[in-house]
């Protein structure tokens, strides 16, 4: 007896279209023809169709959506991704690939629930994806080929900067870039209370503190300056820069902020037990 084709297929499925699933569709249909290609997976009906209206994309449920694309997007919460591949293993064959973006969960937990064999690919991507500057980080399954990953790479390189790490430095990169931007939206929602604080209108605040968190990303990026570097050069001897820094020092925003990150870090271990 010969053992039917595996269907070819094209096309994308985001099973949860929550807020980094939403992300990520929403820069991906702006590639001219992209939209057609992508399907999302709700299980709210109202969430589902605020989508579809949203991007163009089609909705469908998980045994259509698994028919119709070959990447099975899991961008469900952690908590949910168990029950999800119980849901989705019958529909999955050896044409398909599954990448998950969920905090935490080892590949080998995802290939368990799934047909021996699966490929999966690991990432963890970030929500300014939203405006094509994603950064996301890409771990190969066990039965992931390294054209699996070129083939998710691809993908997500629509949305913004792509790296390759062993799966064992995902919970790291989870804790840094999957959450990072909460941290600097942190910061930026301090540093405009404190123009509140000091008088300024909110609005005028808000315009101060955005354009100098672009300017000193963009820097960051470009001028090729250590931050320590880029940090000295504001920071005139006897004058306001040093006398913010010597505050920052003294409520230990430096070690606030590595704590902060290795709990984000033991969380996601602790997500994926
Ligand atoms: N938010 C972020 O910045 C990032 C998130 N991630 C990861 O992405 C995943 C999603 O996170 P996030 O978007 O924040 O979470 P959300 O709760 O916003 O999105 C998850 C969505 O999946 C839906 N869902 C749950 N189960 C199913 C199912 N069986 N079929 C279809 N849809 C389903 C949920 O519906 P309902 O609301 O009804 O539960 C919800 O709309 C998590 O695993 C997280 O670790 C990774 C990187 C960044
Ligand atoms: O907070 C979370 O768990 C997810 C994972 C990374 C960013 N958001």
């Amino acid at each position: 007896m010969t053992s039917a084709p595996t269907p070819q297929r094209s096309g994308l499925a985001v099973v949860g279209g929550g807020k980094i699933g939403e992300a990520l569709v929403s820069g991906l249909v702006r590639r001219p023809g992209a939209a057609e290609g992508i399907v999302v997976v709700e299980r709210s009906p109202e969430r589902a169709a605020q989508l579809v209206q949203r991007y163009g994309v089609r909705s469908l449920d998980l045994a259509g959506a698994a028919a119709a694309c070959r990447v099975l997007l899991v961008a469900v919460k952690p908590q949910d991704v168990d029950a999800l591949l119980a849901l989705l293993a019958p529909h999955v064959d050896p044409g398909h690939l599954v990448v998950s973006v969920a905090a935490g969960v080892p590949t080998a937990r995802i290939e368990a629930a799934l047909p021996t064999g699966t490929a999966v690919v690991r990432v963890m991507p970030n929500t300014p994806a939203l405006v094509d500057e994603g950064m996301s980080v890409l771990s190969a399954g066990a039965h992931a080929t390294p054209e699996h990953l070129d083939e998710a790479e691809a993908l997500l390189s629509a949305v913004g900067q792509v790296r390759r790490v062993p799966e064992s430095q995902q919970d790291a990169v989870t804790a840094l870039s999957g959450s990072g931007p909460a941290y600097f939206f942190f910061l930026v929602e301090a540093m405009i209370d404190a123009g509140i604080l000091l008088g300024l209108p909110r609005t005028l605040a808000a315009d101060l503190i955005v354009q100098t968190a672009l300017g000193a990303a963009t820097m960051l990026r470009d001028s090729g300056e250590h931050p320590v570097q880029l940090r000295e050069a504001v920071t005139s001897p006897g004058g306001t820069t040093i006398a913010a820094i010597r505050e920052l020092e003294r409520h230990g925003v430096r070690a606030a902020l590595i704590a902060a990150i290795e709990a984000a870090h033991d969380r996601s271990v602790e997500l994926g037990r």
